[in-house]
């Protein structure tokens, strides 16, 4: 059956059952639209799902054009002297539309986000979290799976609020971050994932979620009290792989959290647990507060080892030259006098092989103390 007959047939069995039922009837994707729309709050996030109901509306046309055959053939005819049939102009006014909104959002993006986030991610640490969204409205099954939450709980930010709705993240968000060297970091929230999403839907956030992609490092927050767990990772996974086209590397060097484990059973847990570093799992519960501080270890281990930082200690001269540019130009996370010589201060140091190469250029004789 061609693509246009299966539409026409489609929204002709969706008539028959609104009138059968005297109810609305909404498919998957109308279904996760509406809740788009309702969480959508950035201008940007506004004009990516409008850009997703552009396809759902062309899909609706054939419909639109069957029901006008119905009432008589006025639909298809030509409008005024134009030549131009009803179903052309919605046709045309469609792509004019669809145009707009991309050139609206082609240049918000230019001027905000992308080029935000790229300056942002050359100085400070970016890791994006990622994971199925939390769908509590549409199964009667609750799946939280806790991608704000982790953030929340890493970062202590208040004006977090992890909510137990579809889709409740739409936007890309930054939150900062202290990982236990007190290497600042920023956490990138991104809209999780959900099975048998038209591409349509996904290509309309796929840009900003490349960009937040783009991150030293990715996080995948599972929630592993849910029946259905293996598939939601297996969705994630194509996800990124196939639509959003992630880095090997990147995805090579994923991080994956098991969330959510005081909602296990206890023999459920010890299973998890005995298994869970050879399935390369980090198990946390965000509501407990447990497996945090494994996981913040863990992001910091991986981009010292993205970013190539090292931890370094230097002895010099207290309030001078040098201490100035270590404090511009990297993350001083100590400092205290130095006990065999009271001129000179020590800090502890991280910093990149880049910014280590332009400071023995500036300071040739200084060098890191054991
Ligand atoms: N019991 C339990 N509940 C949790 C845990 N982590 C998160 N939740 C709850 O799960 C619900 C959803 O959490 P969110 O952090 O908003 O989930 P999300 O992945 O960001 O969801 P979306 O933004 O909709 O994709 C909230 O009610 C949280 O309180 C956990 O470790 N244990
Ligand atoms: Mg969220």
């Amino acid at each position: 059956m061609g693509k246009k007959l299966f539409f026409i047939y489609l929204n002709l069995i969706y008539r028959q059952l609104e009138e059968g039922f005297k109810v609305p009837v909404y498919d998957r994707y109308n279904v996760v639209l509406q809740i788009f729309q309702q969480h959508a709050q950035s201008q940007v996030a506004k004009l990516q799902v409008a850009l997703a109901e552009i396809p759902y509306l062309r899909s609706r046309l054939h419909g639109l054009a069957l029901g006008d055959l119905d009432r008589g053939g006025g639909g298809v005819g030509a409008i005024g002297g134009s030549g131009e049939t009803l179903l052309e102009t919605r046709r045309r006014l469609l792509e004019i539309r669809e145009g707009k909104l991309k050139n609206a959002l082609e240049s918000l993006k230019r001027h905000r986000q992308v080029t935000r986030m790229s300056r942002i991610r050359e100085q400070v640490p970016t890791v994006a979290v990622v994971g199925y969204t939390n769908a509590a409205l549409i199964w009667p099954i609750l799946i939280v799976t806790g991608k704000t939450s982790l953030i929340k709980a890493l970062t202590g930010e208040k004006s977090l609020e992890p909510k137990d709705h579809l889709f409740a993240t739409l936007d890309v968000t930054m939150h900062s971050g202290l990982l236990p060297s007190r290497l600042t970091t920023l956490f990138v929230d991104t809209v999780g994932f959900i099975a048998d999403i038209p591409l349509a839907l996904i290509q309309a956030f796929a840009a900003t979620l490349e960009d937040a992609l783009m991150a030293d490092v990715i996080v995948h927050v599972r929630d592993m009290s849910h029946p259905d767990a293996k598939n939601q990772e297996r969705t994630v996974l194509d996800t990124l792989t196939k639509s959003l086209s992630a880095e090997r590397k990147k995805l090579d060097g994923m991080i994956t959290i098991g969330n959510k484990i005081d909602c296990l059973g206890p023999n459920e847990l010890e299973e998890m647990k005995s298994t869970a570093s050879q399935n390369g799992l980090f198990l946390t519960s965000c509501i407990n507060r447990t497996g945090l501080e494994e996981v913040r270890e863990e992001i910091e281990k991986r981009l010292m080892e993205v970013k190539e930082l090292a931890v370094l200690h230097f002895s010099i001269p207290a309030g001078g030259e040098e201490a100035r540019w270590l404090y511009k130009y990297c993350t001083v996370t100590e400092e205290f006098l130095n006990p065999e010589d009271s001129q000179k201060t020590c800090l502890k140091v991280i910093i990149s092989k880049a910014s280590l190469g332009r400071f023995h250029k500036a300071f040739p004789l200084l060098h890191p103390i054991l």
